[in-house]
């Protein structure tokens, strides 16, 4: 499978490097607020694929050729994922020591390769290493040592200014949502598009589409607050998926939901995935991982104790 990233380096402006800090918690999807980007220009080729416009009918899925992000609900097994050509995450001896742990470090020369097109779990105890693992395929922290290479950019040594490009084509999906409170779900989609100067033509044939598609067509006038926690992480893959990028990286989405919601998020997952999204997602949930028999990597104390094709959630230790 072809990658669909654009490089970060034919994307930025050039200039002097902005002094480099850690990203604080908060939200990959805040960090595509680049008011100052004026490169989100429709001469992208990413988009210019997938671009639904406003002159289209409707309900563009009924259109014949019409490609979603979503690919039909399937029972049988996806496609094999061909693993070669460049990796999309690709982790060479990778450590990460928080300076508050200097002794400690949250990941211990971690080594893996992730390809477009693959479903990877990362499972762990709690403190293993999970969402630090995801910090740096974001490039919300940076390793200490070791390289980290996202569609074949080297996050390490990445200018901070050229990490808004990367960010938009990674969608996230965090487990307490991190929708905006004050917007409604159509507003909270739509602004992810608006903060990376999407035309409003655009923003109103696409919003919408997405919505249909995650089940929340009837609900997009409503308030984060108006809505039940599934619902709510419905609207957060809504604002993930939006921009069609090619990486979701999920940490705990099911993590406050009941099993019954757990599972539609999943199958909505499993179907951004079946279309072509390589999805990474760390997770302690059992049932979810034993049942959806993908590849799972767990974790113990920042190292990589398994990695196995179509693993259960099982026991850390076994190799
Ligand atoms: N900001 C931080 N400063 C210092 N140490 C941190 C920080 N964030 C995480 N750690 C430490 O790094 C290690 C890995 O944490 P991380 O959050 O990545 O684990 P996790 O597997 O995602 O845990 P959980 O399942 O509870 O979310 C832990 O020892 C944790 O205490």
């Amino acid at each position: 499978m072809a990658s669909h990233f654009r490089s970060a380096e034919q994307q930025g402006s050039d200039g002097a490097e902005q002094p480099e800090a850690v990203v604080p918690e908060a939200a990959p999807q805040a960090e595509i607020a680049d008011s100052n980007d004026s490169s989100a220009s429709q001469s992208d080729p990413l988009e210019e694929v997938h671009v639904v416009t406003a002159a289209e009918p409707a309900d563009p899925a009924e259109q014949p050729g019409f490609t979603s992000v979503f690919a039909p609900l399937a029972d049988e097994d996806g496609p094999a994922v061909s693993r070669t050509g460049t990796p999309t995450v690709s982790f060479r001896n990778v450590t990460l020591i928080y300076p508050a742990q200097p002794n400690k470090p949250a990941l211990d020369e971690v080594g893996l390769d992730i390809y477009p097109g693959e479903f990877v779990f990362i499972v762990g105890h709690s403190g293993s290493g999970k969402s630090s693992l995801l910090r740096l395929v974001t490039r919300e922290l940076r390793a200490t040592s070791g390289q980290v290479m996202v569609a074949g950019q080297d996050l390490t040594k990445m200018k901070n200014k050229k990490v808004p490009y990367l960010r938009r084509q990674i969608g996230t999906v965090y487990q307490d949502f991190k929708l905006l409170p004050d917007k409604t779900v159509y507003e909270n989609v739509a602004f992810a598009l608006e903060c990376i100067g999407k035309p409003r033509s655009i923003i109103k044939a696409q919003v919408p589409e997405v919505l249909r598609l995650v089940g929340l067509g009837e609900r997009m006038e409503h308030f984060p607050d108006q809505l039940s926690g599934g619902e709510q992480q419905r609207v957060s893959v809504a604002r993930a998926m939006v921009n069609r990028p090619p990486l979701l990286v999920c940490d705990e989405p099911t993590g406050n939901l009941d099993p019954a919601i757990s599972l539609g998020i999943m199958k909505l997952l499993d179907r951004i995935n079946r279309a072509g999204t390589t999805v990474v997602m760390a997770t302690h949930d059992r049932e979810m991982v034993d049942s959806m028999r993908k590849r799972v990597i767990a974790l113990e104390a920042g190292r990589v104790v398994r990695d196995q094709e179509k693993g259960g959630y099982g026991y850390y230790g076994a190799l």
